[in-house]
């Protein structure tokens, strides 16, 4: 271990653990990132039932750090989510005031540039919902970074030099960069959802050069549009319509063209939403709060439990609630994970929360 790396962000590597081999199959898979246990698992499972609407023909690992709770992790193994433990990543210690208190913790997502067994990911953010097919996305070509570009109209960004000056790169016109303040910005992705490839040297690379960059307002969201500035390859924003883009850019796009919805604007979060909060209670965000409960309620979208000894389950909790119990499964249905023989779906079980 390098001394200047802070010991919680070694690397697998470094600590020597075995090197997960990439399969010789390319692999592909979403995957979204989980912490705490509050109410972000609603989106999680949302999302997971949003890609199984659209017919994905991929499946969805959510990366969890220590602090998420057994009952959530069960929750996701019954929507057919592959459940990957990640250990928290910390910025250097720094004064920055990120532009929201809780942003620290998005630096995590970075483990998941170690998921190896998968030669390409989408990631989506747990407060995006997927409602065309994207799949399509995975066969971009090899060797950058996809994403769709933010905004900077939002107060969260009013201590950006953009915000200030009232320029934003969605409409680089509308107020032209001076040339007395350099270079325009390079092109910025909202890191709600991006497509990469995982790789263990660009994981280490990312991480070593986490420990000597100053944390600043966007945390890791900065982080990867500087690490990937020269290989960031934009994609148009029906990929990631970012809220704010309805009310800041209304001609940007036809909201019956947007495939993925982020919603990121403060007070937007379906499963909180009260309507309450600047632009909440515009109709087309009524609308699409709407949209997302349609998918979260729909009980035909949840993976359906085959009969296990004449048992139905009625509700996807009771039947999570087996799971601690798993049901003897009938001798000819008996598959080394009872869990595939009932779901259909190949489970990486959950260790224990120990
Ligand atoms: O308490 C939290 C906060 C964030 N997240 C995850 O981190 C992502 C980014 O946070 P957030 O959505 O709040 O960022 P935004 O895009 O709204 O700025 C979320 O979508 C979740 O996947 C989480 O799991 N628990
Ligand atoms: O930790 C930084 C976060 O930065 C981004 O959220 C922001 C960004 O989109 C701003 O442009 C919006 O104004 C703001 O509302 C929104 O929260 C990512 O969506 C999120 O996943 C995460 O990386």
């Amino acid at each position: 271990m390098t001394s200047e790396m802070a010991p919680q962000n070694i690397t697998n590597a470094e600590r020597g653990a075995e090197q997960v081999k990439p399969s010789s199959q390319p692999s592909r898979a979403y995957v979204t990132f989980l912490a705490g246990n509050g109410d972000y698992v609603k989106g999680v499972i949302g999302l997971a039932k949003g890609l199984r609407k659209t017919q994905s023909g991929y499946p969805l690992v959510v990366a969890v750090l220590p602090d998420v709770p057994q009952e959530h992790r069960r929750m996701l193994v019954a929507q057919g989510c592959i459940i990957k433990e990640i250990q928290p990543v910390n910025p250097p210690d720094n004064q920055t005031q990120f532009a929201m208190a809780y942003y620290v913790i998005n630096y995590s997502k970075l483990r998941i540039w170690e998921f190896i067994e998968y030669s390409k990911m989408i990631y989506l953010d747990g407060d995006i919902q997927v409602y065309d097919n994207i799949d399509h996305l995975f066969d971009l070509p090899d060797g950058y970074l996809y994403g769709a570009m933010d905004c900077f109209c939002e107060k969260t960004w009013s201590h950006s030099l953009p915000y200030k000056i009232g320029y934003c790169q969605q409409c680089p016109d509308r107020v032209q960069w001076p040339e007395r303040l350099g270079p325009k910005p390079t092109l910025y992705f909202n890191a709600g959802m991006f497509i990469f490839e995982p790789s263990v040297s660009t994981y280490n690379d990312l991480l070593h050069t986490l420990e000597i960059t100053p944390p600043t307002p966007f945390a890791e969201q900065d982080f990867l549009n500087m690490y990937f500035k020269d290989v960031y390859r934009p994609i148009p924003n029906v990929y990631n319509l970012v809220l704010a883009l309805l009310w800041y850019h209304p001609g940007l796009m036809k909201l019956d063209e947007v495939k993925v919805v982020h919603y990121c604007a403060d007070g937007s979060k379906p499963w909180r939403y009260t309507g309450k909060g600047d632009n909440m209670d515009r109709e087309d965000v009524r609308m699409l709060v709407k949209k997302w409960w349609e998918i979260y309620d729909d009980q035909s979208l949840d993976p359906q439990p085959k009969m296990v000894e004449g048992k139905k389950f009625d509700k996807l909790e009771e039947y999570s609630e087996s799971l601690d119990h798993p049901p003897k499964v009938a001798e000819e249905d008996k598959l080394e994970k009872p869990m595939a023989a009932m779901t259909g779906f190949s489970y990486v079980h959950a260790p224990s929360a120990a």
